[in-house]
C-alpha cells in the first residue's frame, strides 16, 4: 500500500469578477495530477508561484474538495473517510499563524496535545521530545513572541507532529527563513523519515531545497506534473554539456528562439544573466543571434546542470519567472 495515492485530480474556483458582469469565469487549478508516494518517502511538489501546489496539498489533507478525480492517503479513500485520515495525518501550512503568541513554547504543545487527546500518561514525554528533536528545549519557556522566525516555524513542525501522524504534509517549510533556519528545518525533515519512518510531503519553490533533500520530485506547472522522477533522473533530462550561462550588456531580444531564462537582472549596469539549454553545436548560432539583436557578451559558460534547467528546458521559462 502507498502512503499517498492521488488519481486524476483537478480543482477549479471560480473568479471573482466584479458587479454588474453576472458571469462565471474558472481558474483551473490544478488540471488531473497522478502520483504515489510511497511509505518513508521525502517527496517534493516543485514548481513556480500559482502552480497549484497549495491547492493540492489542501485538498489532500481534506481541506478542499477536489472538483473531480480523488486520492488514498494511507488507504484511506478522500471522499469517504476524511475523518480517518486526519487522525494519521497533519500539516503545516504556508506562513502558519497557529501558534499562541503570548504562551511558551512548552505550553503550546501542551495546549494542542490536549486538542488532539494525546494520553496524559504520554504527554510530557511527548513533548520533551518534540522539543529537544526540533531544537528549541533549552527555549521552551520562553514566549513565543520572542521566538526568531526560524524558531516559529520549528515550533509549528513540533506542533504538526503532536499526533504522532503518519504522513506529514507541509508547504512551503523553508519560505521566508533564513539562511540557516532553513538549513536547520530541512535536516529534521529529513531525520524524520530516515529515523522516525514518516511520510512527508513537501511542496517547494526552491530547487535547491527539493534537490537536496528529496527523494522524488513531482515538477508541478500551471496545475500539470511535467516531469516526475529522483533529483538525479531529472537531471539526466539535460545533458551535462547543454546547460549553459549567459552574461549580456545591453538589449536583451524578445522572443529567443532557444530555451533559455532571465535569472539575474541588474539595472544599474544593464546586464543580465540568461540560464538555459542549447546544444553545444548551437551555441556559437545563439551568441551571433544575440549580437546581431544588439546585446553585448560578457561571459558564457558551460554549468553543471540543475532543476532549474530542466525546468527550462520543459516550459522555456525559469522558476523564479
Ligand atoms: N480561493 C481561490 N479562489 C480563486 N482562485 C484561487 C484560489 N486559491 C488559489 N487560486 C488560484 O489557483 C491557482 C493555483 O494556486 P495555488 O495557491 O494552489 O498555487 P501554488 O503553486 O501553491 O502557488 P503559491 O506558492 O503562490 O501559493 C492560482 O492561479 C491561484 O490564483
Amino acid at each position: 500500500m502507498h502512503a499517498i495515492e492521488v488519481s486524476n485530480l483537478k480543482k477549479r474556483y471560480p473568479k471573482k469578477i466584479p458587479l454588474p458582469f453576472r458571469k462565471v469565469e474558472w481558474v483551473e487549478a490544478v488540471r488531473g495530477i497522478s502520483f504515489k508516494v510511497k511509505k518513508g518517502e521525502l517527496f517534493g511538489l516543485l514548481g513556480p508561484n500559482g502552480a497549484g501546489k497549495t491547492t493540492t496539498i489542501k485538498i489532500l489533507t481534506t481541506l478542499l474538495e477536489p472538483t473531480e478525480g480523488n486520492a488514498k492517503i494511507l488507504g484511506y479513500d478522500l471522499r469517504k473517510d476524511a475523518r480517518e485520515i486526519r487522525k494519521r495525518i497533519n500539516l503545516v501550512a504556508e506562513g502558519e499563524r497557529t501558534l499562541y503568541w503570548r504562551l511558551s513554547g512548552y505550553e503550546n504543545l501542551k495546549y494542542f496535545a490536549r486538542i488532539y487527546y494525546v494520553p496524559k500518561r504520554e504527554e510530557k514525554e511527548r513533548i520533551e521530545k518534540l522539543l529537544r528533536f526540533v531544537g528549541l528545549w533549552e527555549r521552551r519557556n520562553d514566549l513565543v513572541m520572542n521566538y526568531s522566525r526560524g524558531m516559529k516555524q520549528r515550533l509549528a513542525i513540533a506542533k504538526a507532529l503532536i499526533n504522532d501522524p503518519e504522513v506529514l504534509f507541509l508547504d512551503e517549510p523553508t519560505l521566508g527563513l533564513d539562511v540557516q533556519s532553513s538549513i536547520f528545518v530541512r535536516e529534521f525533515v529529513r531525520k524524520l523519515v530516515d529515523e522516525e519512518r514518516k511520510t512527508v510531503l513537501l511542496t517547494t519553490h526552491y530547487m535547491a531545497e527539493a534537490e537536496q533533500l528529496c527523494d522524488r520530485i513531482a515538477i508541478i506547472d500551471h496545475g500539470k506534473i511535467i516531469a516526475l522522477d529522483t533529483p538525479d533522473g531529472l537531471k539526466k533530462l539535460v545533458k551535462a554539456e547543454d546547460a549553459v550561462e549567459i552574461r549580456l550588456k545591453g538589449r536583451i531580444p524578445n522572443e529567443i528562439p532557444w530555451r533559455l531564462a532571465i535569472i539575474e537582472r541588474d539595472i544599474e549596469s544593464d546586464t543580465a544573466l540568461l540560464r538555459g539549454t542549447v546544444d553545444e553545436e548551437d551555441l556559437p548560432k545563439l551568441v551571433e543571434w544575440l549580437v546581431k539583436r544588439g546585446a553585448k557578451i560578457i561571459s558564457v559558460e558551460q554549468k553543471e546542470p540543475t532543476l532549474e534547467d530542466v525546468f527550462i528546458k520543459l516550459t522555456g521559462r525559469g522558476l523564479r519567472d
